[in-house]
C-alpha cells in the first residue's frame, strides 16, 4: 500500500483522527434468545465487552459459541424472531451516546454503514456481479453522502488504493469476477471503510482464503486501524489468527464470555480450560502439519433452551466439580494486580498462574 492516500486522517481534509479516546462501544449484559419452531433458543447470555478507540478486539470460539450473534445484534441485524436485552452504547456519536438495544430502525439505518460497518467471510456473495467493483464502492458514498458522480468514482479509486489494490484506476473498473477471492475481499473492505465509520466488524473475514492471501488481508486491517483509527471487532475460531491481529481477545463459550485480556497474556497464560483446549487444538507457530497430533477439546457445544446457573463448560471440563454444576461463575481477575492489565475469567477453579521463570 502507499504510505500516504487522500483517506489518510492526518492529511485527509474531510477526516479527522478519532477526537473519542475512550471506549466507542460498550456492551453490557447483553443476552439474546430465539423463538424457533422446536422452542427456544439462548444464544447470548450477559456479554459485557468493549471496543475502544482504535483497538482491535478478536472475539473466539467454536462454531455456535455465540460469536456472531454477538456481532450481528451491535448494528440490529438480527432477525425478529431474535430478542435482545441488555446495552449496546455507541459514543461519540452526532447525538453524544446512542443507545442500540430497542433503537428504532431509522436510528439503526443512522448507525449501519456509516458508524458500524460489516465484512463477512464470502465477498462473492456480497458483491454484485453484473456491477463493476468501483461503481459498487461509489454507489456506497452517494447512498451516505452527497457527492457527484465523478468525486465518488474518484473516492473509490483511492479506497482501493488504501486497501492495497494494485492499479487501482483500471481495476475500478473490473467485475468482481475479474479479481480473485482476496482481491474481491478488499474491495469488501473498501465498500466497509467508505464512509469511514468507528467500528468494522469482520466476521471470519479470512477463513476462505488461503494463508498468504489471508496475511495480506490482516496487513491491510491494521493498516486501517493505525491510518483510520478504526476499531475492529475481529471475528473468528482460529486463534493464529486472533493472536497476529488483535490487541486484546475475548474468549466466548455456549453464548457467555468465559475469558478476556490482552492477547499476549492470555496466551502466555490462559486460566480457563476452555482456552487452553483451543489452544492445544490449534497448530503453534513452529509446530509442522501433520508432525504433531492436535488434541481435541472432547464433547460439543450445547445448544441451550434456558441458560444454567452453572458453568456451561463444566461437562467437557476436567477439573469440574460441584460448585461448578450448581454455581454461575462470575468473569473476575482471579489474582490481577493493582493497575495491571485486566485478563479475566470465569471459572471456580482456574488454571494456576505459572510464575514466568517456570513457563
Ligand atoms: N436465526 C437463528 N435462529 C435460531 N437460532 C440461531 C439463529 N442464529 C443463530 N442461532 C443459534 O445461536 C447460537 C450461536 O450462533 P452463532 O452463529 O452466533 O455462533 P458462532 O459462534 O458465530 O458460530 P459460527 O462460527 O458457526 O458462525 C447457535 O446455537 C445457533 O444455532
Amino acid at each position: 500500500m502507499s504510505p500516504s492516500t487522500s483517506l489518510d486522517h492526518a492529511d485527509h481534509p474531510g477526516a479527522s483522527a478519532p477526537a473519542h479516546t475512550g471506549p466507542v462501544l460498550t456492551v453490557r449484559d447483553l443476552s439474546v434468545s430465539f423463538t424457533t419452531e422446536s422452542g427456544r433458543v439462548s444464544a447470548v447470555d450477559g456479554v459485557d465487552l468493549t471496543l475502544g478507540a482504535g483497538e482491535i478486539v478478536g472475539v473466539v470460539g467454536e462454531s455456535g459459541c455465540g460469536k456472531s450473534v454477538t456481532s450481528m445484534s451491535l448494528a440490529g441485524l438480527l432477525p425478529g424472531s431474535a430478542t435482545v436485552t441488555g446495552s449496546i452504547r455507541l459514543h461519540g456519536t452526532e447525538r453524544g451516546d446512542t443507545e442500540l438495544v430497542g433503537a428504532r430502525e431509522p436510528v439503526l439505518r443512522g448507525v449501519r454503514g456509516r458508524e458500524i460497518a460489516y465484512i463477512f467471510q464470502e465477498p462473492m456473495t456480497s458483491l454484485n456481479p453484473v456491477v463493476p467493483v468501483g461503481h459498487q464502492v461509489a454507489e456506497v458514498l452517494r447512498a451516505h453522502e452527497r457527492i457527484s458522480r465523478p468525486a465518488a468514482r474518484e473516492r473509490a479509486v483511492e479506497l482501493l488504493r488504501l486497501v492495497g489494490i494494485p492499479s487501482p484506476a483500471q481495476r475500478v473498473d473490473n467485475y468482481p469476477h475479474q479479481l480473485s477471492g482476496g482481491m474481491r475481499q478488499r474491495v469488501m473492505i473498501a465498500m466497509a471503510v467508505a464512509c469511514d465509520p468507528k467500528v468494522l466488524v469482520a466476521d471470519e473475514p479470512t477463513t476462505a482464503l488461503d494463508v498468504t492471501v489471508q496475511a495480506g488481508i490482516l496487513q491491510v486491517l491494521r493498516d486501517l486501524r493505525d491510518r483510520l483509527g478504526t476499531s475492529i471487532l475481529f471475528i473468528t475460531h482460529d486463534l493464529g489468527v486472533i493472536a497476529d491481529v488483535a490487541d486484546r481477545v475475548v474468549v466466548m463459550y455456549a453464548g457467555r464470555v468465559v475469558e478476556a485480556g490482552p492477547v499476549g497474556d492470555l496466551f502466555a497464560r490462559p486460566r480457563h480450560r476452555y482456552t487452553a483446549g483451543l489452544m492445544a487444538a490449534s497448530p503453534q507457530p513452529g509446530r509442522h502439519a501433520g508432525t504433531e497430533r492436535l488434541d481435541e477439546i472432547p464433547g460439543l457445544v450445547p445448544v441451550l433452551a434456558e441458560q444454567p446457573d452453572a458453568c456451561t463448560f463444566a461437562d467437557r471440563c476436567s477439573a469440574a466439580d460441584q460448585q461448578c454444576r450448581a454455581q454461575r461463575p462470575p468473569l473476575s481477575a482471579p489474582d490481577r494486580a493493582p493497575g495491571g492489565p485486566a485478563h479475566v475469567v470465569a471459572c471456580w477453579h482456574p488454571v494456576p498462574d505459572v510464575p514466568e521463570e517456570a513457563r
